[in-house]
């Protein structure tokens, strides 16, 4: 093993590694390198990777990764955030040949005489061990009393329409909890629309943009009848689900009709801890999703195929449910011998979404406007009498998750 060693020498190098080594080398990379007296940094350069030791922490990075994320001018534009390097064209078998470390910076030249530069704290925060174990977007799981106990504010219409601060509150509440709500917003389906573009993009879908909708069945679906809803996602058919779901109900003469939201990774986070290889099924097996609508009006045949819940492979947080027992199509993409142990994992989790506790009953009334993310929480609603009005939208995940990192939010 040929080593560049910055610190303590390997023993397996032998003698006359060590002199070519010495021969290239000058002698300070042989010395273990202070950033500052606070912060030390020892780097070494094995034949495969570069090994740093920054605050405590070891980073193990690959050369070509490296080179790829070099931040100086030809190779990367801090104008636009955008790689100005062609990666295709970087040597697989890439190897600085000497390193040091400079006020905080790390410092690599390379063969062709380029000389990259790195923020050490940057590394820390961007290398694979920096982010194996740190959450993409932090979250606050809840049932009902977790929910009502922190007793989380509602925007208020005049301020969120005005006021930056009331609009990065009610996007933090959101990121965290899953759920948020303005209240005193006009009771119409053109404040509705403004309310939801204050936050974002309102993704048009079959259902049109803004949509506003009675139990008359005039799409061919359940939520256009007078029946409950059991908790679900919504939008599970798309390939995409929709990220955010808005619900205003504009008018309701009548009893019931209250609305049912549950954290869906509050229940799968409990079943994580109590089965974890079902969970795990959950999260490899496909399923499809699918709409079917064959009217005068309208024709629509959409199918989502994507496991129920789905997990970031590097530090398994979980980021999208989809859990629609109505919409949910024939299973026939699961071997024979799967079959039962994915129907006794569903049912896991489905018990534990129906677990009483989980349950956050709300009853939307005129000038409540409610922002779901349809990602995370369920919603459904308690069957109803007279007429009924409600009116939403859904909204562009990416543009919601983007205003949130807009003020600063971890989103
Ligand atoms: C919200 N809006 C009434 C427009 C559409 C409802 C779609 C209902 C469908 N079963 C689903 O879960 O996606
Ligand atoms: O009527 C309701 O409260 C909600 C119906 C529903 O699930 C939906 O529109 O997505
Ligand atoms: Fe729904």
């Amino acid at each position: 093993m040929l080593c560049t060693i910055i610190g303590k020498l390997q023993p397996a190098l032998k003698r006359a590694q060590l002199l070519s080594s010495l021969q290239t080398n000058p002698p300070w990379r042989l010395m273990p390198i202070r950033a500052s007296s606070a912060q030390s940094a020892v780097v070494k350069l094995l034949d495969s990777c570069l090994v740093l030791d920054y605050e405590g922490s070891r980073m193990h990075l690959n050369y070509v990764w490296l080179r790829d994320h070099c931040r100086s001018e030809s190779s990367y534009n801090s104008q636009t955030n955008q790689r100005n390097l062609d990666t295709g064209r970087i040597d697989l078998n890439i190897r600085p040949h000497d390193t040091k470390v400079e006020d905080g910076y790390l410092l690599l030249n390379w063969p062709d005489g380029h000389v990259s530069k790195y923020g050490l704290q940057w590394l820390a925060d961007n290398s694979y061990e920096g982010q194996k174990q740190s959450p993409v977007q932090p979250r606050i799981l809840w049932n009902s009393d977790i929910y009502k106990n922190a007793n989380v504010p509602s925007a208020k219409w005049d301020k969120f329409m005005s006021c930056d601060d009331e609009l990065k509150k009610f996007l933090q509440n959101y990121v965290l909890y899953g759920i948020a709500f303005v209240d005193d917003v006009p009771a119409t389906v053109e404040a509705t629309e403004a309310v939801t573009q204050r936050v974002s993009l309102i993704r048009e879908t079959t259902y049109g943009k803004m949509w506003c909708f009675t139990s008359d069945f005039s799409r061919g679906d359940t939520a256009y009848s007078q029946l409950a809803l059991d908790r679900h996602t919504d939008t599970s058919y798309f390939q995409e689900p929709c990220g955010i779901q808005v619900f205003h109900c504009l008018k309701h003469e009548g009893t019931g009709g209250k609305t049912l939201l549950v954290d869906g990774f509050y229940a799968a986070e409990k079943l994580r801890q109590r089965s974890p290889e079902n969970f795990e099924l959950l999260t490899r097996v496909p399923i499809k999703h699918e709409y079917i609508e064959n009217s005068d009006k309208h024709q629509n045949h959409m199918r989502g195929i994507g496991p129920l819940l789905e997990v970031y492979p590097w530090n398994k947080e979980l980021y999208i449910i989809r859990y629609n027992n109505y919409d949910r199509s024939v299973i026939n993409t699961v071997p024979h011998d799967v079959v039962q142990r994915w129907y006794v994992a569903h049912r896991e989790l489905t018990t534990e979404l129906r677990q009483p506790e989980n349950e956050l009953w709300v009853k939307l009334t005129p000038g409540k406007v409610l922002f779901i993310d349809n990602w995370r929480v369920m919603h459904g609603r308690e069957s109803f009498t007279g007429v009924r009005q409600l009116c939403g939208c859904y909204l562009t995940r990416d543009d919601v998750l983007s205003a949130a990192r807009g003020f600063g939010l971890q989103a």
